[in-house]
């Protein structure tokens, strides 16, 4: 659960994420999909419940864990509004990302040891690599400020994937996009999903693409979870239809 002063914007809410799954989030506006997001990525923490990470075998309480630590156990995330360093390279905006993982670089890096620039090598290339699946390699050397809107929310789950984790949430990736563009990026995400055998939770409104695309789905409506599972299900049930997708569902 999670209460804003006297406003509970989550409650009651049980969700199961798999490994090597595709799900996604979905309901009206202020149904409290962000809020959840932040609360399982340690940008807030629940005001009560519990949040459990199976490294493994051995369960990890998420609950008080800072988002760094959240990160480094396998949780990355994109946000709704873009959040890239504008001003630096698309390469530079991937390697950043990546540094966690390469922590013991940094004493390599200042005494200059062979060993540094072996790691650079293998960072760089990652990078490059990464940029290429999502079309961008072309593009490293430019700001990011200056990519196109679409090309910019792609680069956004690049940093997110450079992390290598092991659940990527993604808030409304497609927001914004056209048509085509929202299509491009289904693709995308699913042949990421599966090469790098990851699970991807997402939040989205544009339903063709959820449908299309995942493999389950969670329903909030005003902060609690109105149903759960697979797209034709969801399509079917009448609560949901009335509730949230109407005319559209
Ligand atoms: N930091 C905050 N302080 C106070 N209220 C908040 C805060 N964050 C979210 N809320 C409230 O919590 C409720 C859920 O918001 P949330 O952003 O999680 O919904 P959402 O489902 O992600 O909506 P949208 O689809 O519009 O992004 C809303 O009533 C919102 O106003």
């Amino acid at each position: 659960m999670k209460k804003f002063g006297g406003l509970t914007a989550v409650s009651d809410v049980s969700m199961q994420i798999n490994s090597d799954e595709l799900i996604a989030l979905i309901g009206p506006n202020g149904a409290g999909k962000t809020t959840l997001f932040n609360m399982l990525t340690g940008v807030i923490s629940p005001s009560s419940g519990t949040i459990t990470f199976d490294q493994e075998g051995k369960k990890i309480s998420l609950n008080h864990k800072k988002a760094y630590q959240i990160a480094e156990l396998g949780l990355a995330r994109t946000f709704q509004n873009i959040r890239l360093f504008k001003d630096m390279t698309v390469l530079d905006n991937v390697l950043v990302a990546m540094t966690n993982q390469y922590k013991e670089g940094f004493l390599q890096a200042v005494l200059r040891f062979p060993k540094f620039y072996q790691t650079e090598d293998v960072i760089v290339k990652k990078a490059r690599n990464l940029l290429a699946i999502f079309d961008l390699d072309k593009d490293m050397h430019k700001r990011a400020c200056n990519l196109p809107y679409g090309l910019q929310r792609r680069l956004e789950i690049v940093r997110g994937l450079a992390m290598s984790p092991k659940i990527l949430f993604l808030d409304e990736p497609a927001a914004g996009m056209n048509p085509e563009e929202t299509a491009a990026l289904a693709k995308l995400i699913r042949k990421i999903q599966k090469q790098f055998h990851i699970t991807v939770v997402l939040i989205e409104h544009d339903m063709s693409l959820v449908m299309n695309l995942v493999e389950r789905i969670y329903v909030l409506d005003q902060g609690t979870l109105l149903a759960e599972g697979t797209p034709k299900e969801i399509k079917q049930n009448k609560t949901v239809i009335k509730a949230y997708l109407g005319e559209e569902g």
